[in-house]
Formats: C-alpha cells, sequence, structure tokens
C-alpha cells in the first residue's frame, strides 16, 4: 500500500463535519434511542395500526415496484435514517462522485461508472475531458465486433463463422457478463454457445473447451488490469489449445479479442489491439460490466439490447441523482441495510430471487457490496467503530426454500431479506411451461408473509396441533423483507436493478465513512501465493511460511509424490 498522503476527496468539504465519527452523531444516537422505543415492536401491529402502510411504503421507479412496508421500521424511523443520510453527507458525496471528483480516496481516481451509461448528448468530465464521447466510440466498436459475430460474418482463421464464445475473466470482469448473460439469456442468439472461465483450476476451461472446436471458437479475454494471474494463466493455455488445434500461430488474431484497460500487456500477450476494447481507470472492477468488459454479453443479446440495458442503467442513476432521499430507492434500501445491521446486529443480508434466470444475480452482488463495503477503516484510515457491510447471499428462492429458509423462518439469526420477482415469465417460456409461473410467484409472496407475521403459539394451538409440537410449529415473524415486482426481466429492468445495488453500496459506504472503490484486501493472499507456488512445484524451502502452512506444503508434496 502506498506510503503517501491520502489525496482529499474535493467533494464534500466540510472537515469537520467528515472528521465526526459515526456513532458519535447525534443522528446516530437517535436512532438507537428510537430503536429502543420500538424493542418488541411487531410487524403485525404495525400493520394494524395503520391500515395505509402498505400502500405508503412502495415506491415504484422506472419498472420497479418496490414494497419496503414488511421492514421493522416506522415513519419515525425513515425519517431519523433520512437525517442521518443528511447529517453524514451522502447526496455532497454522490454529487461528488457524479461529477467525476477523485472519491477514491486511496487509488486516487474518480468513479465514473454513471459515465457508462449516460446519453451520447452528455457531458461528464474526468480530469477536464469529457469522457462520454470515448465511451460511445468504444460501444460503437463494440457494436460493430458483436454484429460481425452474430451475422457470421467475422471468420475464423479456416473460414468458419464464430459458434462458441469463452470469456474469459475473473471477479468483475466475470461474474457481471456471466450473471447478465443468464439474466438475458431468452434475448440471446440461441445458435451461439456461451462459456464464462473465471477459475484458475484447469477443470473449468476444460469444461468449457472440451467439446468445442477450434476452428469456430471466439476467445473474449477480460481483464482491467491485464495482469491477473488467473485469467493470463486461462488465457494462456487457451491460445496453447488453439494453435495446436489449428496448427499455426498466425490463428490467434481471429480467435481472439481483449477487454482491458492495459494496451500494452495485451498487445504482449500477442492479441490484435484491433480486437481489444478498452476502458478507463475511473470504471472499478465490479461496477464494470456495462462497460467493455460486457463484450461477450453485447455479443449474446446483441447491440440493441444491450442499449436497452444501458438505458435501464441511466434511468436508475437519474433517479438516483435527483429523487428526494425519502423517495430515493437506493437511499432507501441503504439506509435500510445501515438500520439493520446497526441496530438489530444483522450480520448478512440475504438477496433471493423467484427466477430462475437470476441464478447468478446474489454471487454477483457478493462481489459488488462485500468487496466495496467490507472495510474497517474510515476513508480517513482511523478505524470504524461500527459494524459494515453485511456478508451477502442468496440463490432463487424456490431453492432456498428447500435449503435455508428453515433458519430465515425459525433460527436464531436476524436476516433481513431482499425478494425479487417478475410477473411475467421468462418470454421464451413454451405455452405448457407458463402456468408454472403463477406458482414460483406464489411463492414469493407466501415466503413474504410468512417472514413477516409468522404464525404465533395461539393459532397454531387453534388448529389442533398437539400442546408438545406447539413451540416447533410457530413462527416468530418480524422477519423483514424487501419486495421488488418488475413486470418481466427485461434489459431494461436488469440494468434498473443492478445499478440500485451499485448506489445503495454507494449510500452505505458514505453513511459507514469508508471507501466503497478501493480492494485492499485482496492483496495478501494474492502476495502470498506467489511465494507459495514455488514451494509446491520445486520444493525449494520457502522463508517466512508459519508452521501450519508449512506442514500443509508439505504434506501437499507428498500427496503429490514429490
Ligand atoms: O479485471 P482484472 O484486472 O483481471 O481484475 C479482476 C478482479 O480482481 C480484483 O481486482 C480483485 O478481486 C477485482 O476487483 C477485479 O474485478
Amino acid at each position: 500500500m502506498s506510503a503517501t498522503p491520502l489525496p482529499r476527496t474535493e467533494g464534500t468539504g466540510d472537515q469537520a463535519e467528515e472528521a465526526l465519527s459515526l456513532d458519535r452523531r447525534d443522528e446516530w444516537a437517535a436512532l438507537g434511542a428510537h430503536r429502543e422505543r420500538l424493542g418488541g415492536t411487531r410487524l403485525r401491529d404495525l400493520f394494524d395500526a395503520d391500515p395505509a402502510r402498505a400502500d405508503r411504503l412502495t415506491l415504484d421507479v422506472g419498472g420497479l415496484h418496490a414494497d419496503y412496508s414488511k421492514n421493522l421500521v416506522t415513519d419515525e424511523t425513515l425519517r431519523l435514517l433520512a437525517e442521518l443520510a443528511g447529517a453524514t453527507r451522502v447526496a455532497a458525496l454522490r454529487d461528488a462522485m457524479l461529477r467525476g471528483d477523485h472519491i477514491n480516496v486511496t487509488e486516487d481516481r474518480a468513479v465514473l461508472h454513471t459515465a457508462l451509461r449516460a446519453p451520447r448528448s452528455a457531458v461528464i468530465e474526468a480530469d477536464g475531458r469529457d469522457v462520454v464521447p470515448e465511451v460511445h466510440a468504444v460501444l460503437d466498436r463494440m457494436a460493430e465486433f458483436a454484429d460481425r459475430v452474430r451475422s457470421r460474418r467475422w471468420l475464423g482463421h479456416t473460414g468458419l463463422p464464430v459458434r462458441r464464445v469463452v470469456n474469459i475473466g475473473i471477479g468483475g470482469s466475470d461474474l457481471g457478463p456471466a450473471m447478465a448473460y443468464e439474466a438475458l439469456r431468452p434475448y440471446s442468439d440461441r445458435d451461439l454457445e456461451f462459456r464464462f472461465v473465471s477459475n484458475v483450476d484447469g477443470a473449468d476451461l476444460h469444461e468449457s473447451l472440451r467439446d468445442a472446436d477450434p476452428a469456430t471458437t471466439l476467445f473474449v479475454v477480460s481483464s482491467k488490469t491485464f495482469t491477473t494471474v488467473e485469467t493470463i494463466t486461462n488465457a494462456t493455455a487457451a491460445r496453447r489449445w488453439l494453435v495446436e488445434g489449428l496448427g499455426t500461430e498466425e490463428a490467434v488474431s481471429r480467435h481472439f479479442a481483449a477487454v482491458s484497460t492495459n494496451t500494452e500487456a495485451v498487445e504482449r500477450f500477442g492479441i490484435d489491439t484491433d480486437h481489444m476494447f478498452g476502458f478507463w481507470d475511473w470504471v472499478g472492477g465490479r461496477y464494470s460490466y456495462d462497460s467493455a468488459i460486457g463484450l461477450s454479453l453485447m455479443v449474446a443479446i446483441g447491440p440493441e439490447r444491450f442499449r436497452e440495458m444501458l438505458a435501464g442503467f441511466h434511468l436508475m442513476d437519474t433517479h438516483f441523482a435527483t429523487a428526494p432521499v425519502e423517495r430515493n430507492l437506493p437511499f432507501l434500501l441503504g439506509l435500510l441495510g445501515i438500520w439493520y445491521g446497526g441496530f438489530w446486529d444483522a450480520q448478512s443480508h440475504a438477496v433471493l430471487p423467484y427466477s430462475h434466470h437470476m441464478s447468478r444475480f446474489s454471487a454477483y452482488l457478493q462481489q459488488l457490496d462485500m468487496e466495496s463495503n467490507g472495510k474497517s477503516v474510515q476513508r480517513d484510515g482511523r478505524p470504524v467503530g461500527w459494524a459494515t457491510g453485511p456478508v451477502v447471499w442468496g440463490t432463487p428462492g424456490t431453492n432456498g426454500q428447500h435449503a435455508y429458509f428453515q433458519l430465515l423462518h425459525q433460527g436464531t439469526r436476524f436476516v433481513p431479506a431482499d425478494l425479487l420477482g417478475f410477473a411475467e415469465p421468462a418470454p421464451d417460456l413454451p405455452e405448457a411451461l407458463v402456468p408454472q409461473h403463477d406458482l414460483l410467484m406464489a411463492n414469493m409472496f407466501a415466503q413474504g408473509q410468512a417472514l413477516a407475521f409468522g404464525r404465533t403459539a395461539a393459532e397454531v394451538a387453534g388448529e389442533g396441533v398437539p400442546a408438545g409440537l406447539v413451540p416447533h410449529r410457530t413462527f416468530p415473524g418480524d422477519r423483514p423483507t424487501t419486495t421488488i415486482l418488475a413486470e418481466r426481466l427485461s434489459p431494461s429492468v436488469l440494468g434498473q436493478l443492478v445499478a440500485l445495488y451499485e448506489h445503495k453500496v454507494f449510500v452505505q459506504g458514505a453513511v459507514w465513512n469508508i471507501n466503497s472503490f478501493d480492494q485492499w484486501g485482496v492483496q495478501l493472499g494474492k502476495v502470498l501465493a506467489e511465494r507459495v507456488e514455488p514451494a509446491l512445484t520445486s520444493g525449494k524451502e520457502v522463508e517466512g511460511l508459519d508452521a501450519s502452512t508449512a506442514g500443509l506444503v508439505a504434506r501437499y508434496r507428498t500427496l503429490r509424490g514429490r
């Protein structure tokens, strides 16, 4: 880590305000006192006392209908949370981000992923230069490339069109495109096959190539830095496979494209920079799939759908930038998380999509949220004295119901959750399968109800359940959920959802006064792996290994017969 003093963000101005620790703010104390007063307030009581609650605590933004009435909040809670957002100057930091200030203070960078989806007419400056024309120039080149592959005009070395696209990347260079490809699969060209390879375990690449024909395979090597060891190792192996398969190095040019900010490294690797698509250091890896990192996705769904997705992102950006805090969905979701983490001791947050196509969404959010807000020092380096980012997890809801929902309903842990669902089934679903959609959605609505309101002992006993079983069959309820319902999982709606969570993470990082845009915590393991690897292969003594790790290395070598 750099020893140079951190540049100050130009954004928020008031240094005395910024220096005040979150837990010493009056607004924080007010929330603590409010929490005490709420005590064991039940959602049942809140709904009974206020027939308008379900109507009032909802918000429509673009194609998303958010119902946050099943959260453990009153109007007073929401007012106090909005005051906390005001005191911590979240809106000022948001504006600083949107205008290109270097709010990523530890890396001295602007944070401008919102520029990736700005319309052509917008002007957004990073370091004094309008970045919007460059963004659209790359999008146009991507569109041309995607169209050539999709129309089978892009020919491989032997003159055959592409059948399989293999995206090689990891973290933000994998999770976004892989998640979005799954989400928008019904919109994709079904005659093209897509694979996403991330793991340095050779099995990942092998499974993606074992039935592939080098003559019809296109690799998209995606890496912001183009130095990430997993990606470069896999890309090198892929290149070897291709050259062996087609018998000549010359084939590489027609079968490899690259997405990166590092032109030199791409050239060094041997990928023709005519087939390279760039982006910029002001795009964080986990905020990048709407940049050229989405190239494989664009090949799958086509430039028009990709642009619809960008328009969805932009819609949510505009809402985030302009709506008042109390009616601003990213603010609301962010503040609810602050409430549960700070005053209800919630350790985790579940995101449960009732949609098969959203199966990778929670995995995508894990990086977005946990790499952003898994921090324990404030922006100026002081330790935090409050809980920051939660463990984010989840899988499609119905599957979860038969796995871990038992704990959500009756366990001792408190797990707030988001339920995501779509009124329309996937657009390509055969007629015979459409009726299943009602069953799917009935489950989502029922789970929200059961989690919120439970089933009291009296109700259970009233159903004739034997007394000994009553405690086992009682559901405490008061497990909060926010339900987000959209008409359909379209490209635009996906963009809206991703931008919603991006900005939710932003709001939380701003209140917690942490830098959501660096990721120093991933460095140590990388450095140590580089030191350990020679010990595994050559048996050379590696200095500085602790006794446990040295023992494991020795055991590994024995098991491998070395
Ligand atoms: O795109 P790159 O440079 O290969 O990095 C991949 C990922 O590695 C990280 O730097 C650390 O996990 C992520 O932030 C990033 O998305």
